[in-house]
């Protein structure tokens, strides 16, 4: 469950969020990765004269990590800030969990098939981490997070046996990690890259010339949405992070506050070019 940078001599937990402001290699991936907020005016300038379209993550990224997922709330603050930006730029939030249903949605719902599997797993995992203090099961309805953050770190490796046992009866599952998670989802072509072409298609805004996609996260699954606007050669990826990660991002942030930040400014800058 622990990932290494590269970058890095020593393992570094993908979770860990201490600051490393002083430590050198720190310094060296911000040379690599810069941050998004002094970076600003080189970002807007790319942007001249074109149309800025927002992928957003949701949680690391809009609102900070908690112990209980159910408690993941954006501040007031960022709900302004998320919805004014929204008003000046086709802003879009691209995020693992369910929503509830809703009546003018065009909905693309490629796991649609799997929906039952999902519940059935669901009770499989609640039913072996039922005696793991601390363990959580959350039926996202497309796939289902295993929570480990408020478990003993002792038991985490048990955690993560008792999936990988549960999945042998499943071989259309699989799991990847992510923050404190470990993320059961059906096998099958999707993820937020594909999702970020998706969206771009499906809302006309596939147009390399004319539009640049920004897309800010700060999880394993972000990877492939940066992954895919590396590859397009259009538009970047900015990874929200406090700890040197490996990264197909081209920037960073440091965490939700400067998400927030960088937000406001691309408002400002949007209302000051409109003058
Ligand atoms: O695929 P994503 O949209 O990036 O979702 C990833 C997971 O996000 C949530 O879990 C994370 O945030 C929780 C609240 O701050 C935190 O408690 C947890 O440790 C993090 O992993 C969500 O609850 C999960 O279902 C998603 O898989």
């Amino acid at each position: 469950m622990k990932s290494s940078s590269p970058r890095k001599k020593h393992n570094l937990a993908f979770d860990q969020e201490d600051s490393l402001d002083e430590d050198p290699d720190y310094s060296a991936w911000m040379s690599e990765c810069p941050s998004a907020l002094t970076s600003f005016k080189h970002i807007v300038a790319n942007a001249q004269g074109k149309k800025i379209a927002l992928f957003l993550d949701y949680d690391g990224t809009l609102s900070p990590i908690v112990d209980d997922p159910d408690k993941a709330f954006m501040s007031p603050a960022m709900r302004a800030a998320v919805r004014n930006v929204a008003k000046h730029f086709p802003t879009a939030i691209v995020s693992g969990r369910s929503r509830k249903k809703c009546k003018e949605a065009n909905l693309f719902q490629p796991a649609c098939k799997f929906l039952p599997m999902i519940d059935e797993v669901t009770k499989s995992l609640l039913e072996v981490t039922s005696e793991i203090a601390g363990a959580r099961v959350e039926n996202n309805k497309f796939c289902v997070s295993v929570h480990y953050r408020n478990v003993a770190e002792k038991d985490w490796k048990t955690v993560a046996q008792l999936v990988k046992k549960v999945l042998e009866a499943f071989p259309r599952l699989k799991v990847t990690n992510g923050r404190m998670v470990l993320e059961v989802r059906p096998v099958i072509d999707w993820d937020k890259g594909k999702a970020v072409d998706f969206l771009l298609q499906s809302l006309g805004l596939d147009d390399p010339e004319n539009v640049i996609p920004i897309y800010i996260g700060d999880d394993r699954t972000d990877e492939d949405a940066f992954k895919v606007l590396r590859q397009r050669s259009c538009g970047f990826g900015i990874i929200v992070s406090q700890v040197p990660k490996e990264t197909e991002a081209f920037y960073s942030l440091r965490d939700p506050s400067e998400v927030m930040a960088f937000l406001n400014s691309l408002v400002r800058w949007k209302k000051h070019s409109l003058r």
